[in-house]
């Protein structure tokens, strides 16, 4: 029997989507062994400073360990959020599939009486670390007070019950994923809060030589999943921003007809750019770049600056 070794971060979701992951190969190759393999990152050990991170240019601090156990060979096949994965892959590394994505909405979890955004009492106090989240929510509300809460999902939902904060805006796509769905008190739709690119779906990174795991991996990609998020990605890179920048992006296929809508925002919320492009499915990566670029005409370029700043 042949193993595959599965590596990914050993934070609660990622064990859960990796064991979803292994458990939707294991449908496909029942003959392969999967072994899981959790291995630390730069992201795990400095929560304390992920903007710092950012802000050094450093996008890959929740992967750069686990792409270098694909390099020595000690994983074969990565599971990431896509969110977090950087728009290019390292030398010698691919993305060999992309699963079918969950919901790709934000959603709220309030404390008693706080149940929907758009009744949360004035002045409300709504805890998230995301600068993309911080400035949609501000332009649609700039009577909220934002503020910053880090960590995991646990401790994000632990912060809600000591009374700082009346409600949390998190993925609805870790909630579901690691069985907390029920937590979920309003799923926020895109025209008010656009995720993020690539927000709900994961990437099976691979070797780029190895023919055996990429093909392993390959048996769960899901094309329409791959139209949208390759979509909200080339947006992304064409705006030469990363995982930290004030950025929206969600891609919906009718029909073969790909519609993606993209948001860039100044950090207080008091501009926000917003616009869509459509096409062909097909074209997917170049809906994403003529976003991008109709975007940087109309100045979306100062509020990425800002944001790095
Ligand atoms: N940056 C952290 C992160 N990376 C992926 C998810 C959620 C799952 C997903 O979007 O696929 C989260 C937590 C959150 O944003 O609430």
């Amino acid at each position: 029997m042949r193993t595959v070794t599965v590596g990914t971060r050993g934070s609660t979701l990622a064990l859960a989507q990796t064991r979803w992951v292994i458990a939707r190969l294991k449908e496909e190759w029942p003959e392969t062994e999967f072994r899981l393999q959790t291995i630390s990152t730069k992201g795990d050990r400095n929560r304390e400073s992920l903007e710092q991170l950012a802000q050094k240019g450093d996008k890959g601090f929740w992967v750069k360990e686990i792409e270098d156990a694909l390099l020595q060979n000690r994983v074969d096949i990565a599971v990431h959020s896509l969110k977090d994965l950087p728009t290019e892959q390292p030398e010698g590394l691919e993305v060999a599939s992309i699963p079918k994505r969950v919901d790709s909405r934000d959603v709220l979890v309030g404390r008693e009486g706080a149940k929907k955004l758009a009744d949360l009492p004035q002045g409300a106090r709504v805890g998230t670390s995301s600068i993309r989240r911080k400035a949609f929510l501000k332009s649609y509300r700039p009577d909220l007070q934002v503020i910053d809460l880090r960590g995991n999902i646990d401790t994000r939902l632990a912060a809600l019950g000591t009374g700082d904060y009346d409600a949390i805006i998190l993925a609805a796509a870790g909630l579901i994923r690691t069985e907390l769905r029920h937590r979920i008190d309003e799923f926020i739709e895109p025209d008010i809060l656009l995720p993020a690119p690539g927000q709900g779906a994961l990437a099976l990174e691979t070797r780029a030589d190895d023919d055996l795991s990429i093909e392993v991996a390959y048996a769960i990609h899901d094309h329409l999943t791959d139209d949208r998020i390759t979509a909200e990605r080339e947006f992304l890179a064409g705006l030469g921003a990363g995982c930290m920048a004030p950025v929206g992006a969600h891609a919906t296929v009718k029909g073969g007809t790909l519609t993606l809508e993209g948001w860039v925002a100044a950090l207080d919320g008091t501009h926000v750019i917003r616009a869509t492009s459509s096409g062909e499915a097909g074209e997917c990566a170049d809906i994403g770049a003529e976003l991008a670029e109709d975007m940087l005409k109309q100045g979306a370029d100062r509020f990425i600056e800002a944001a790095r700043a």
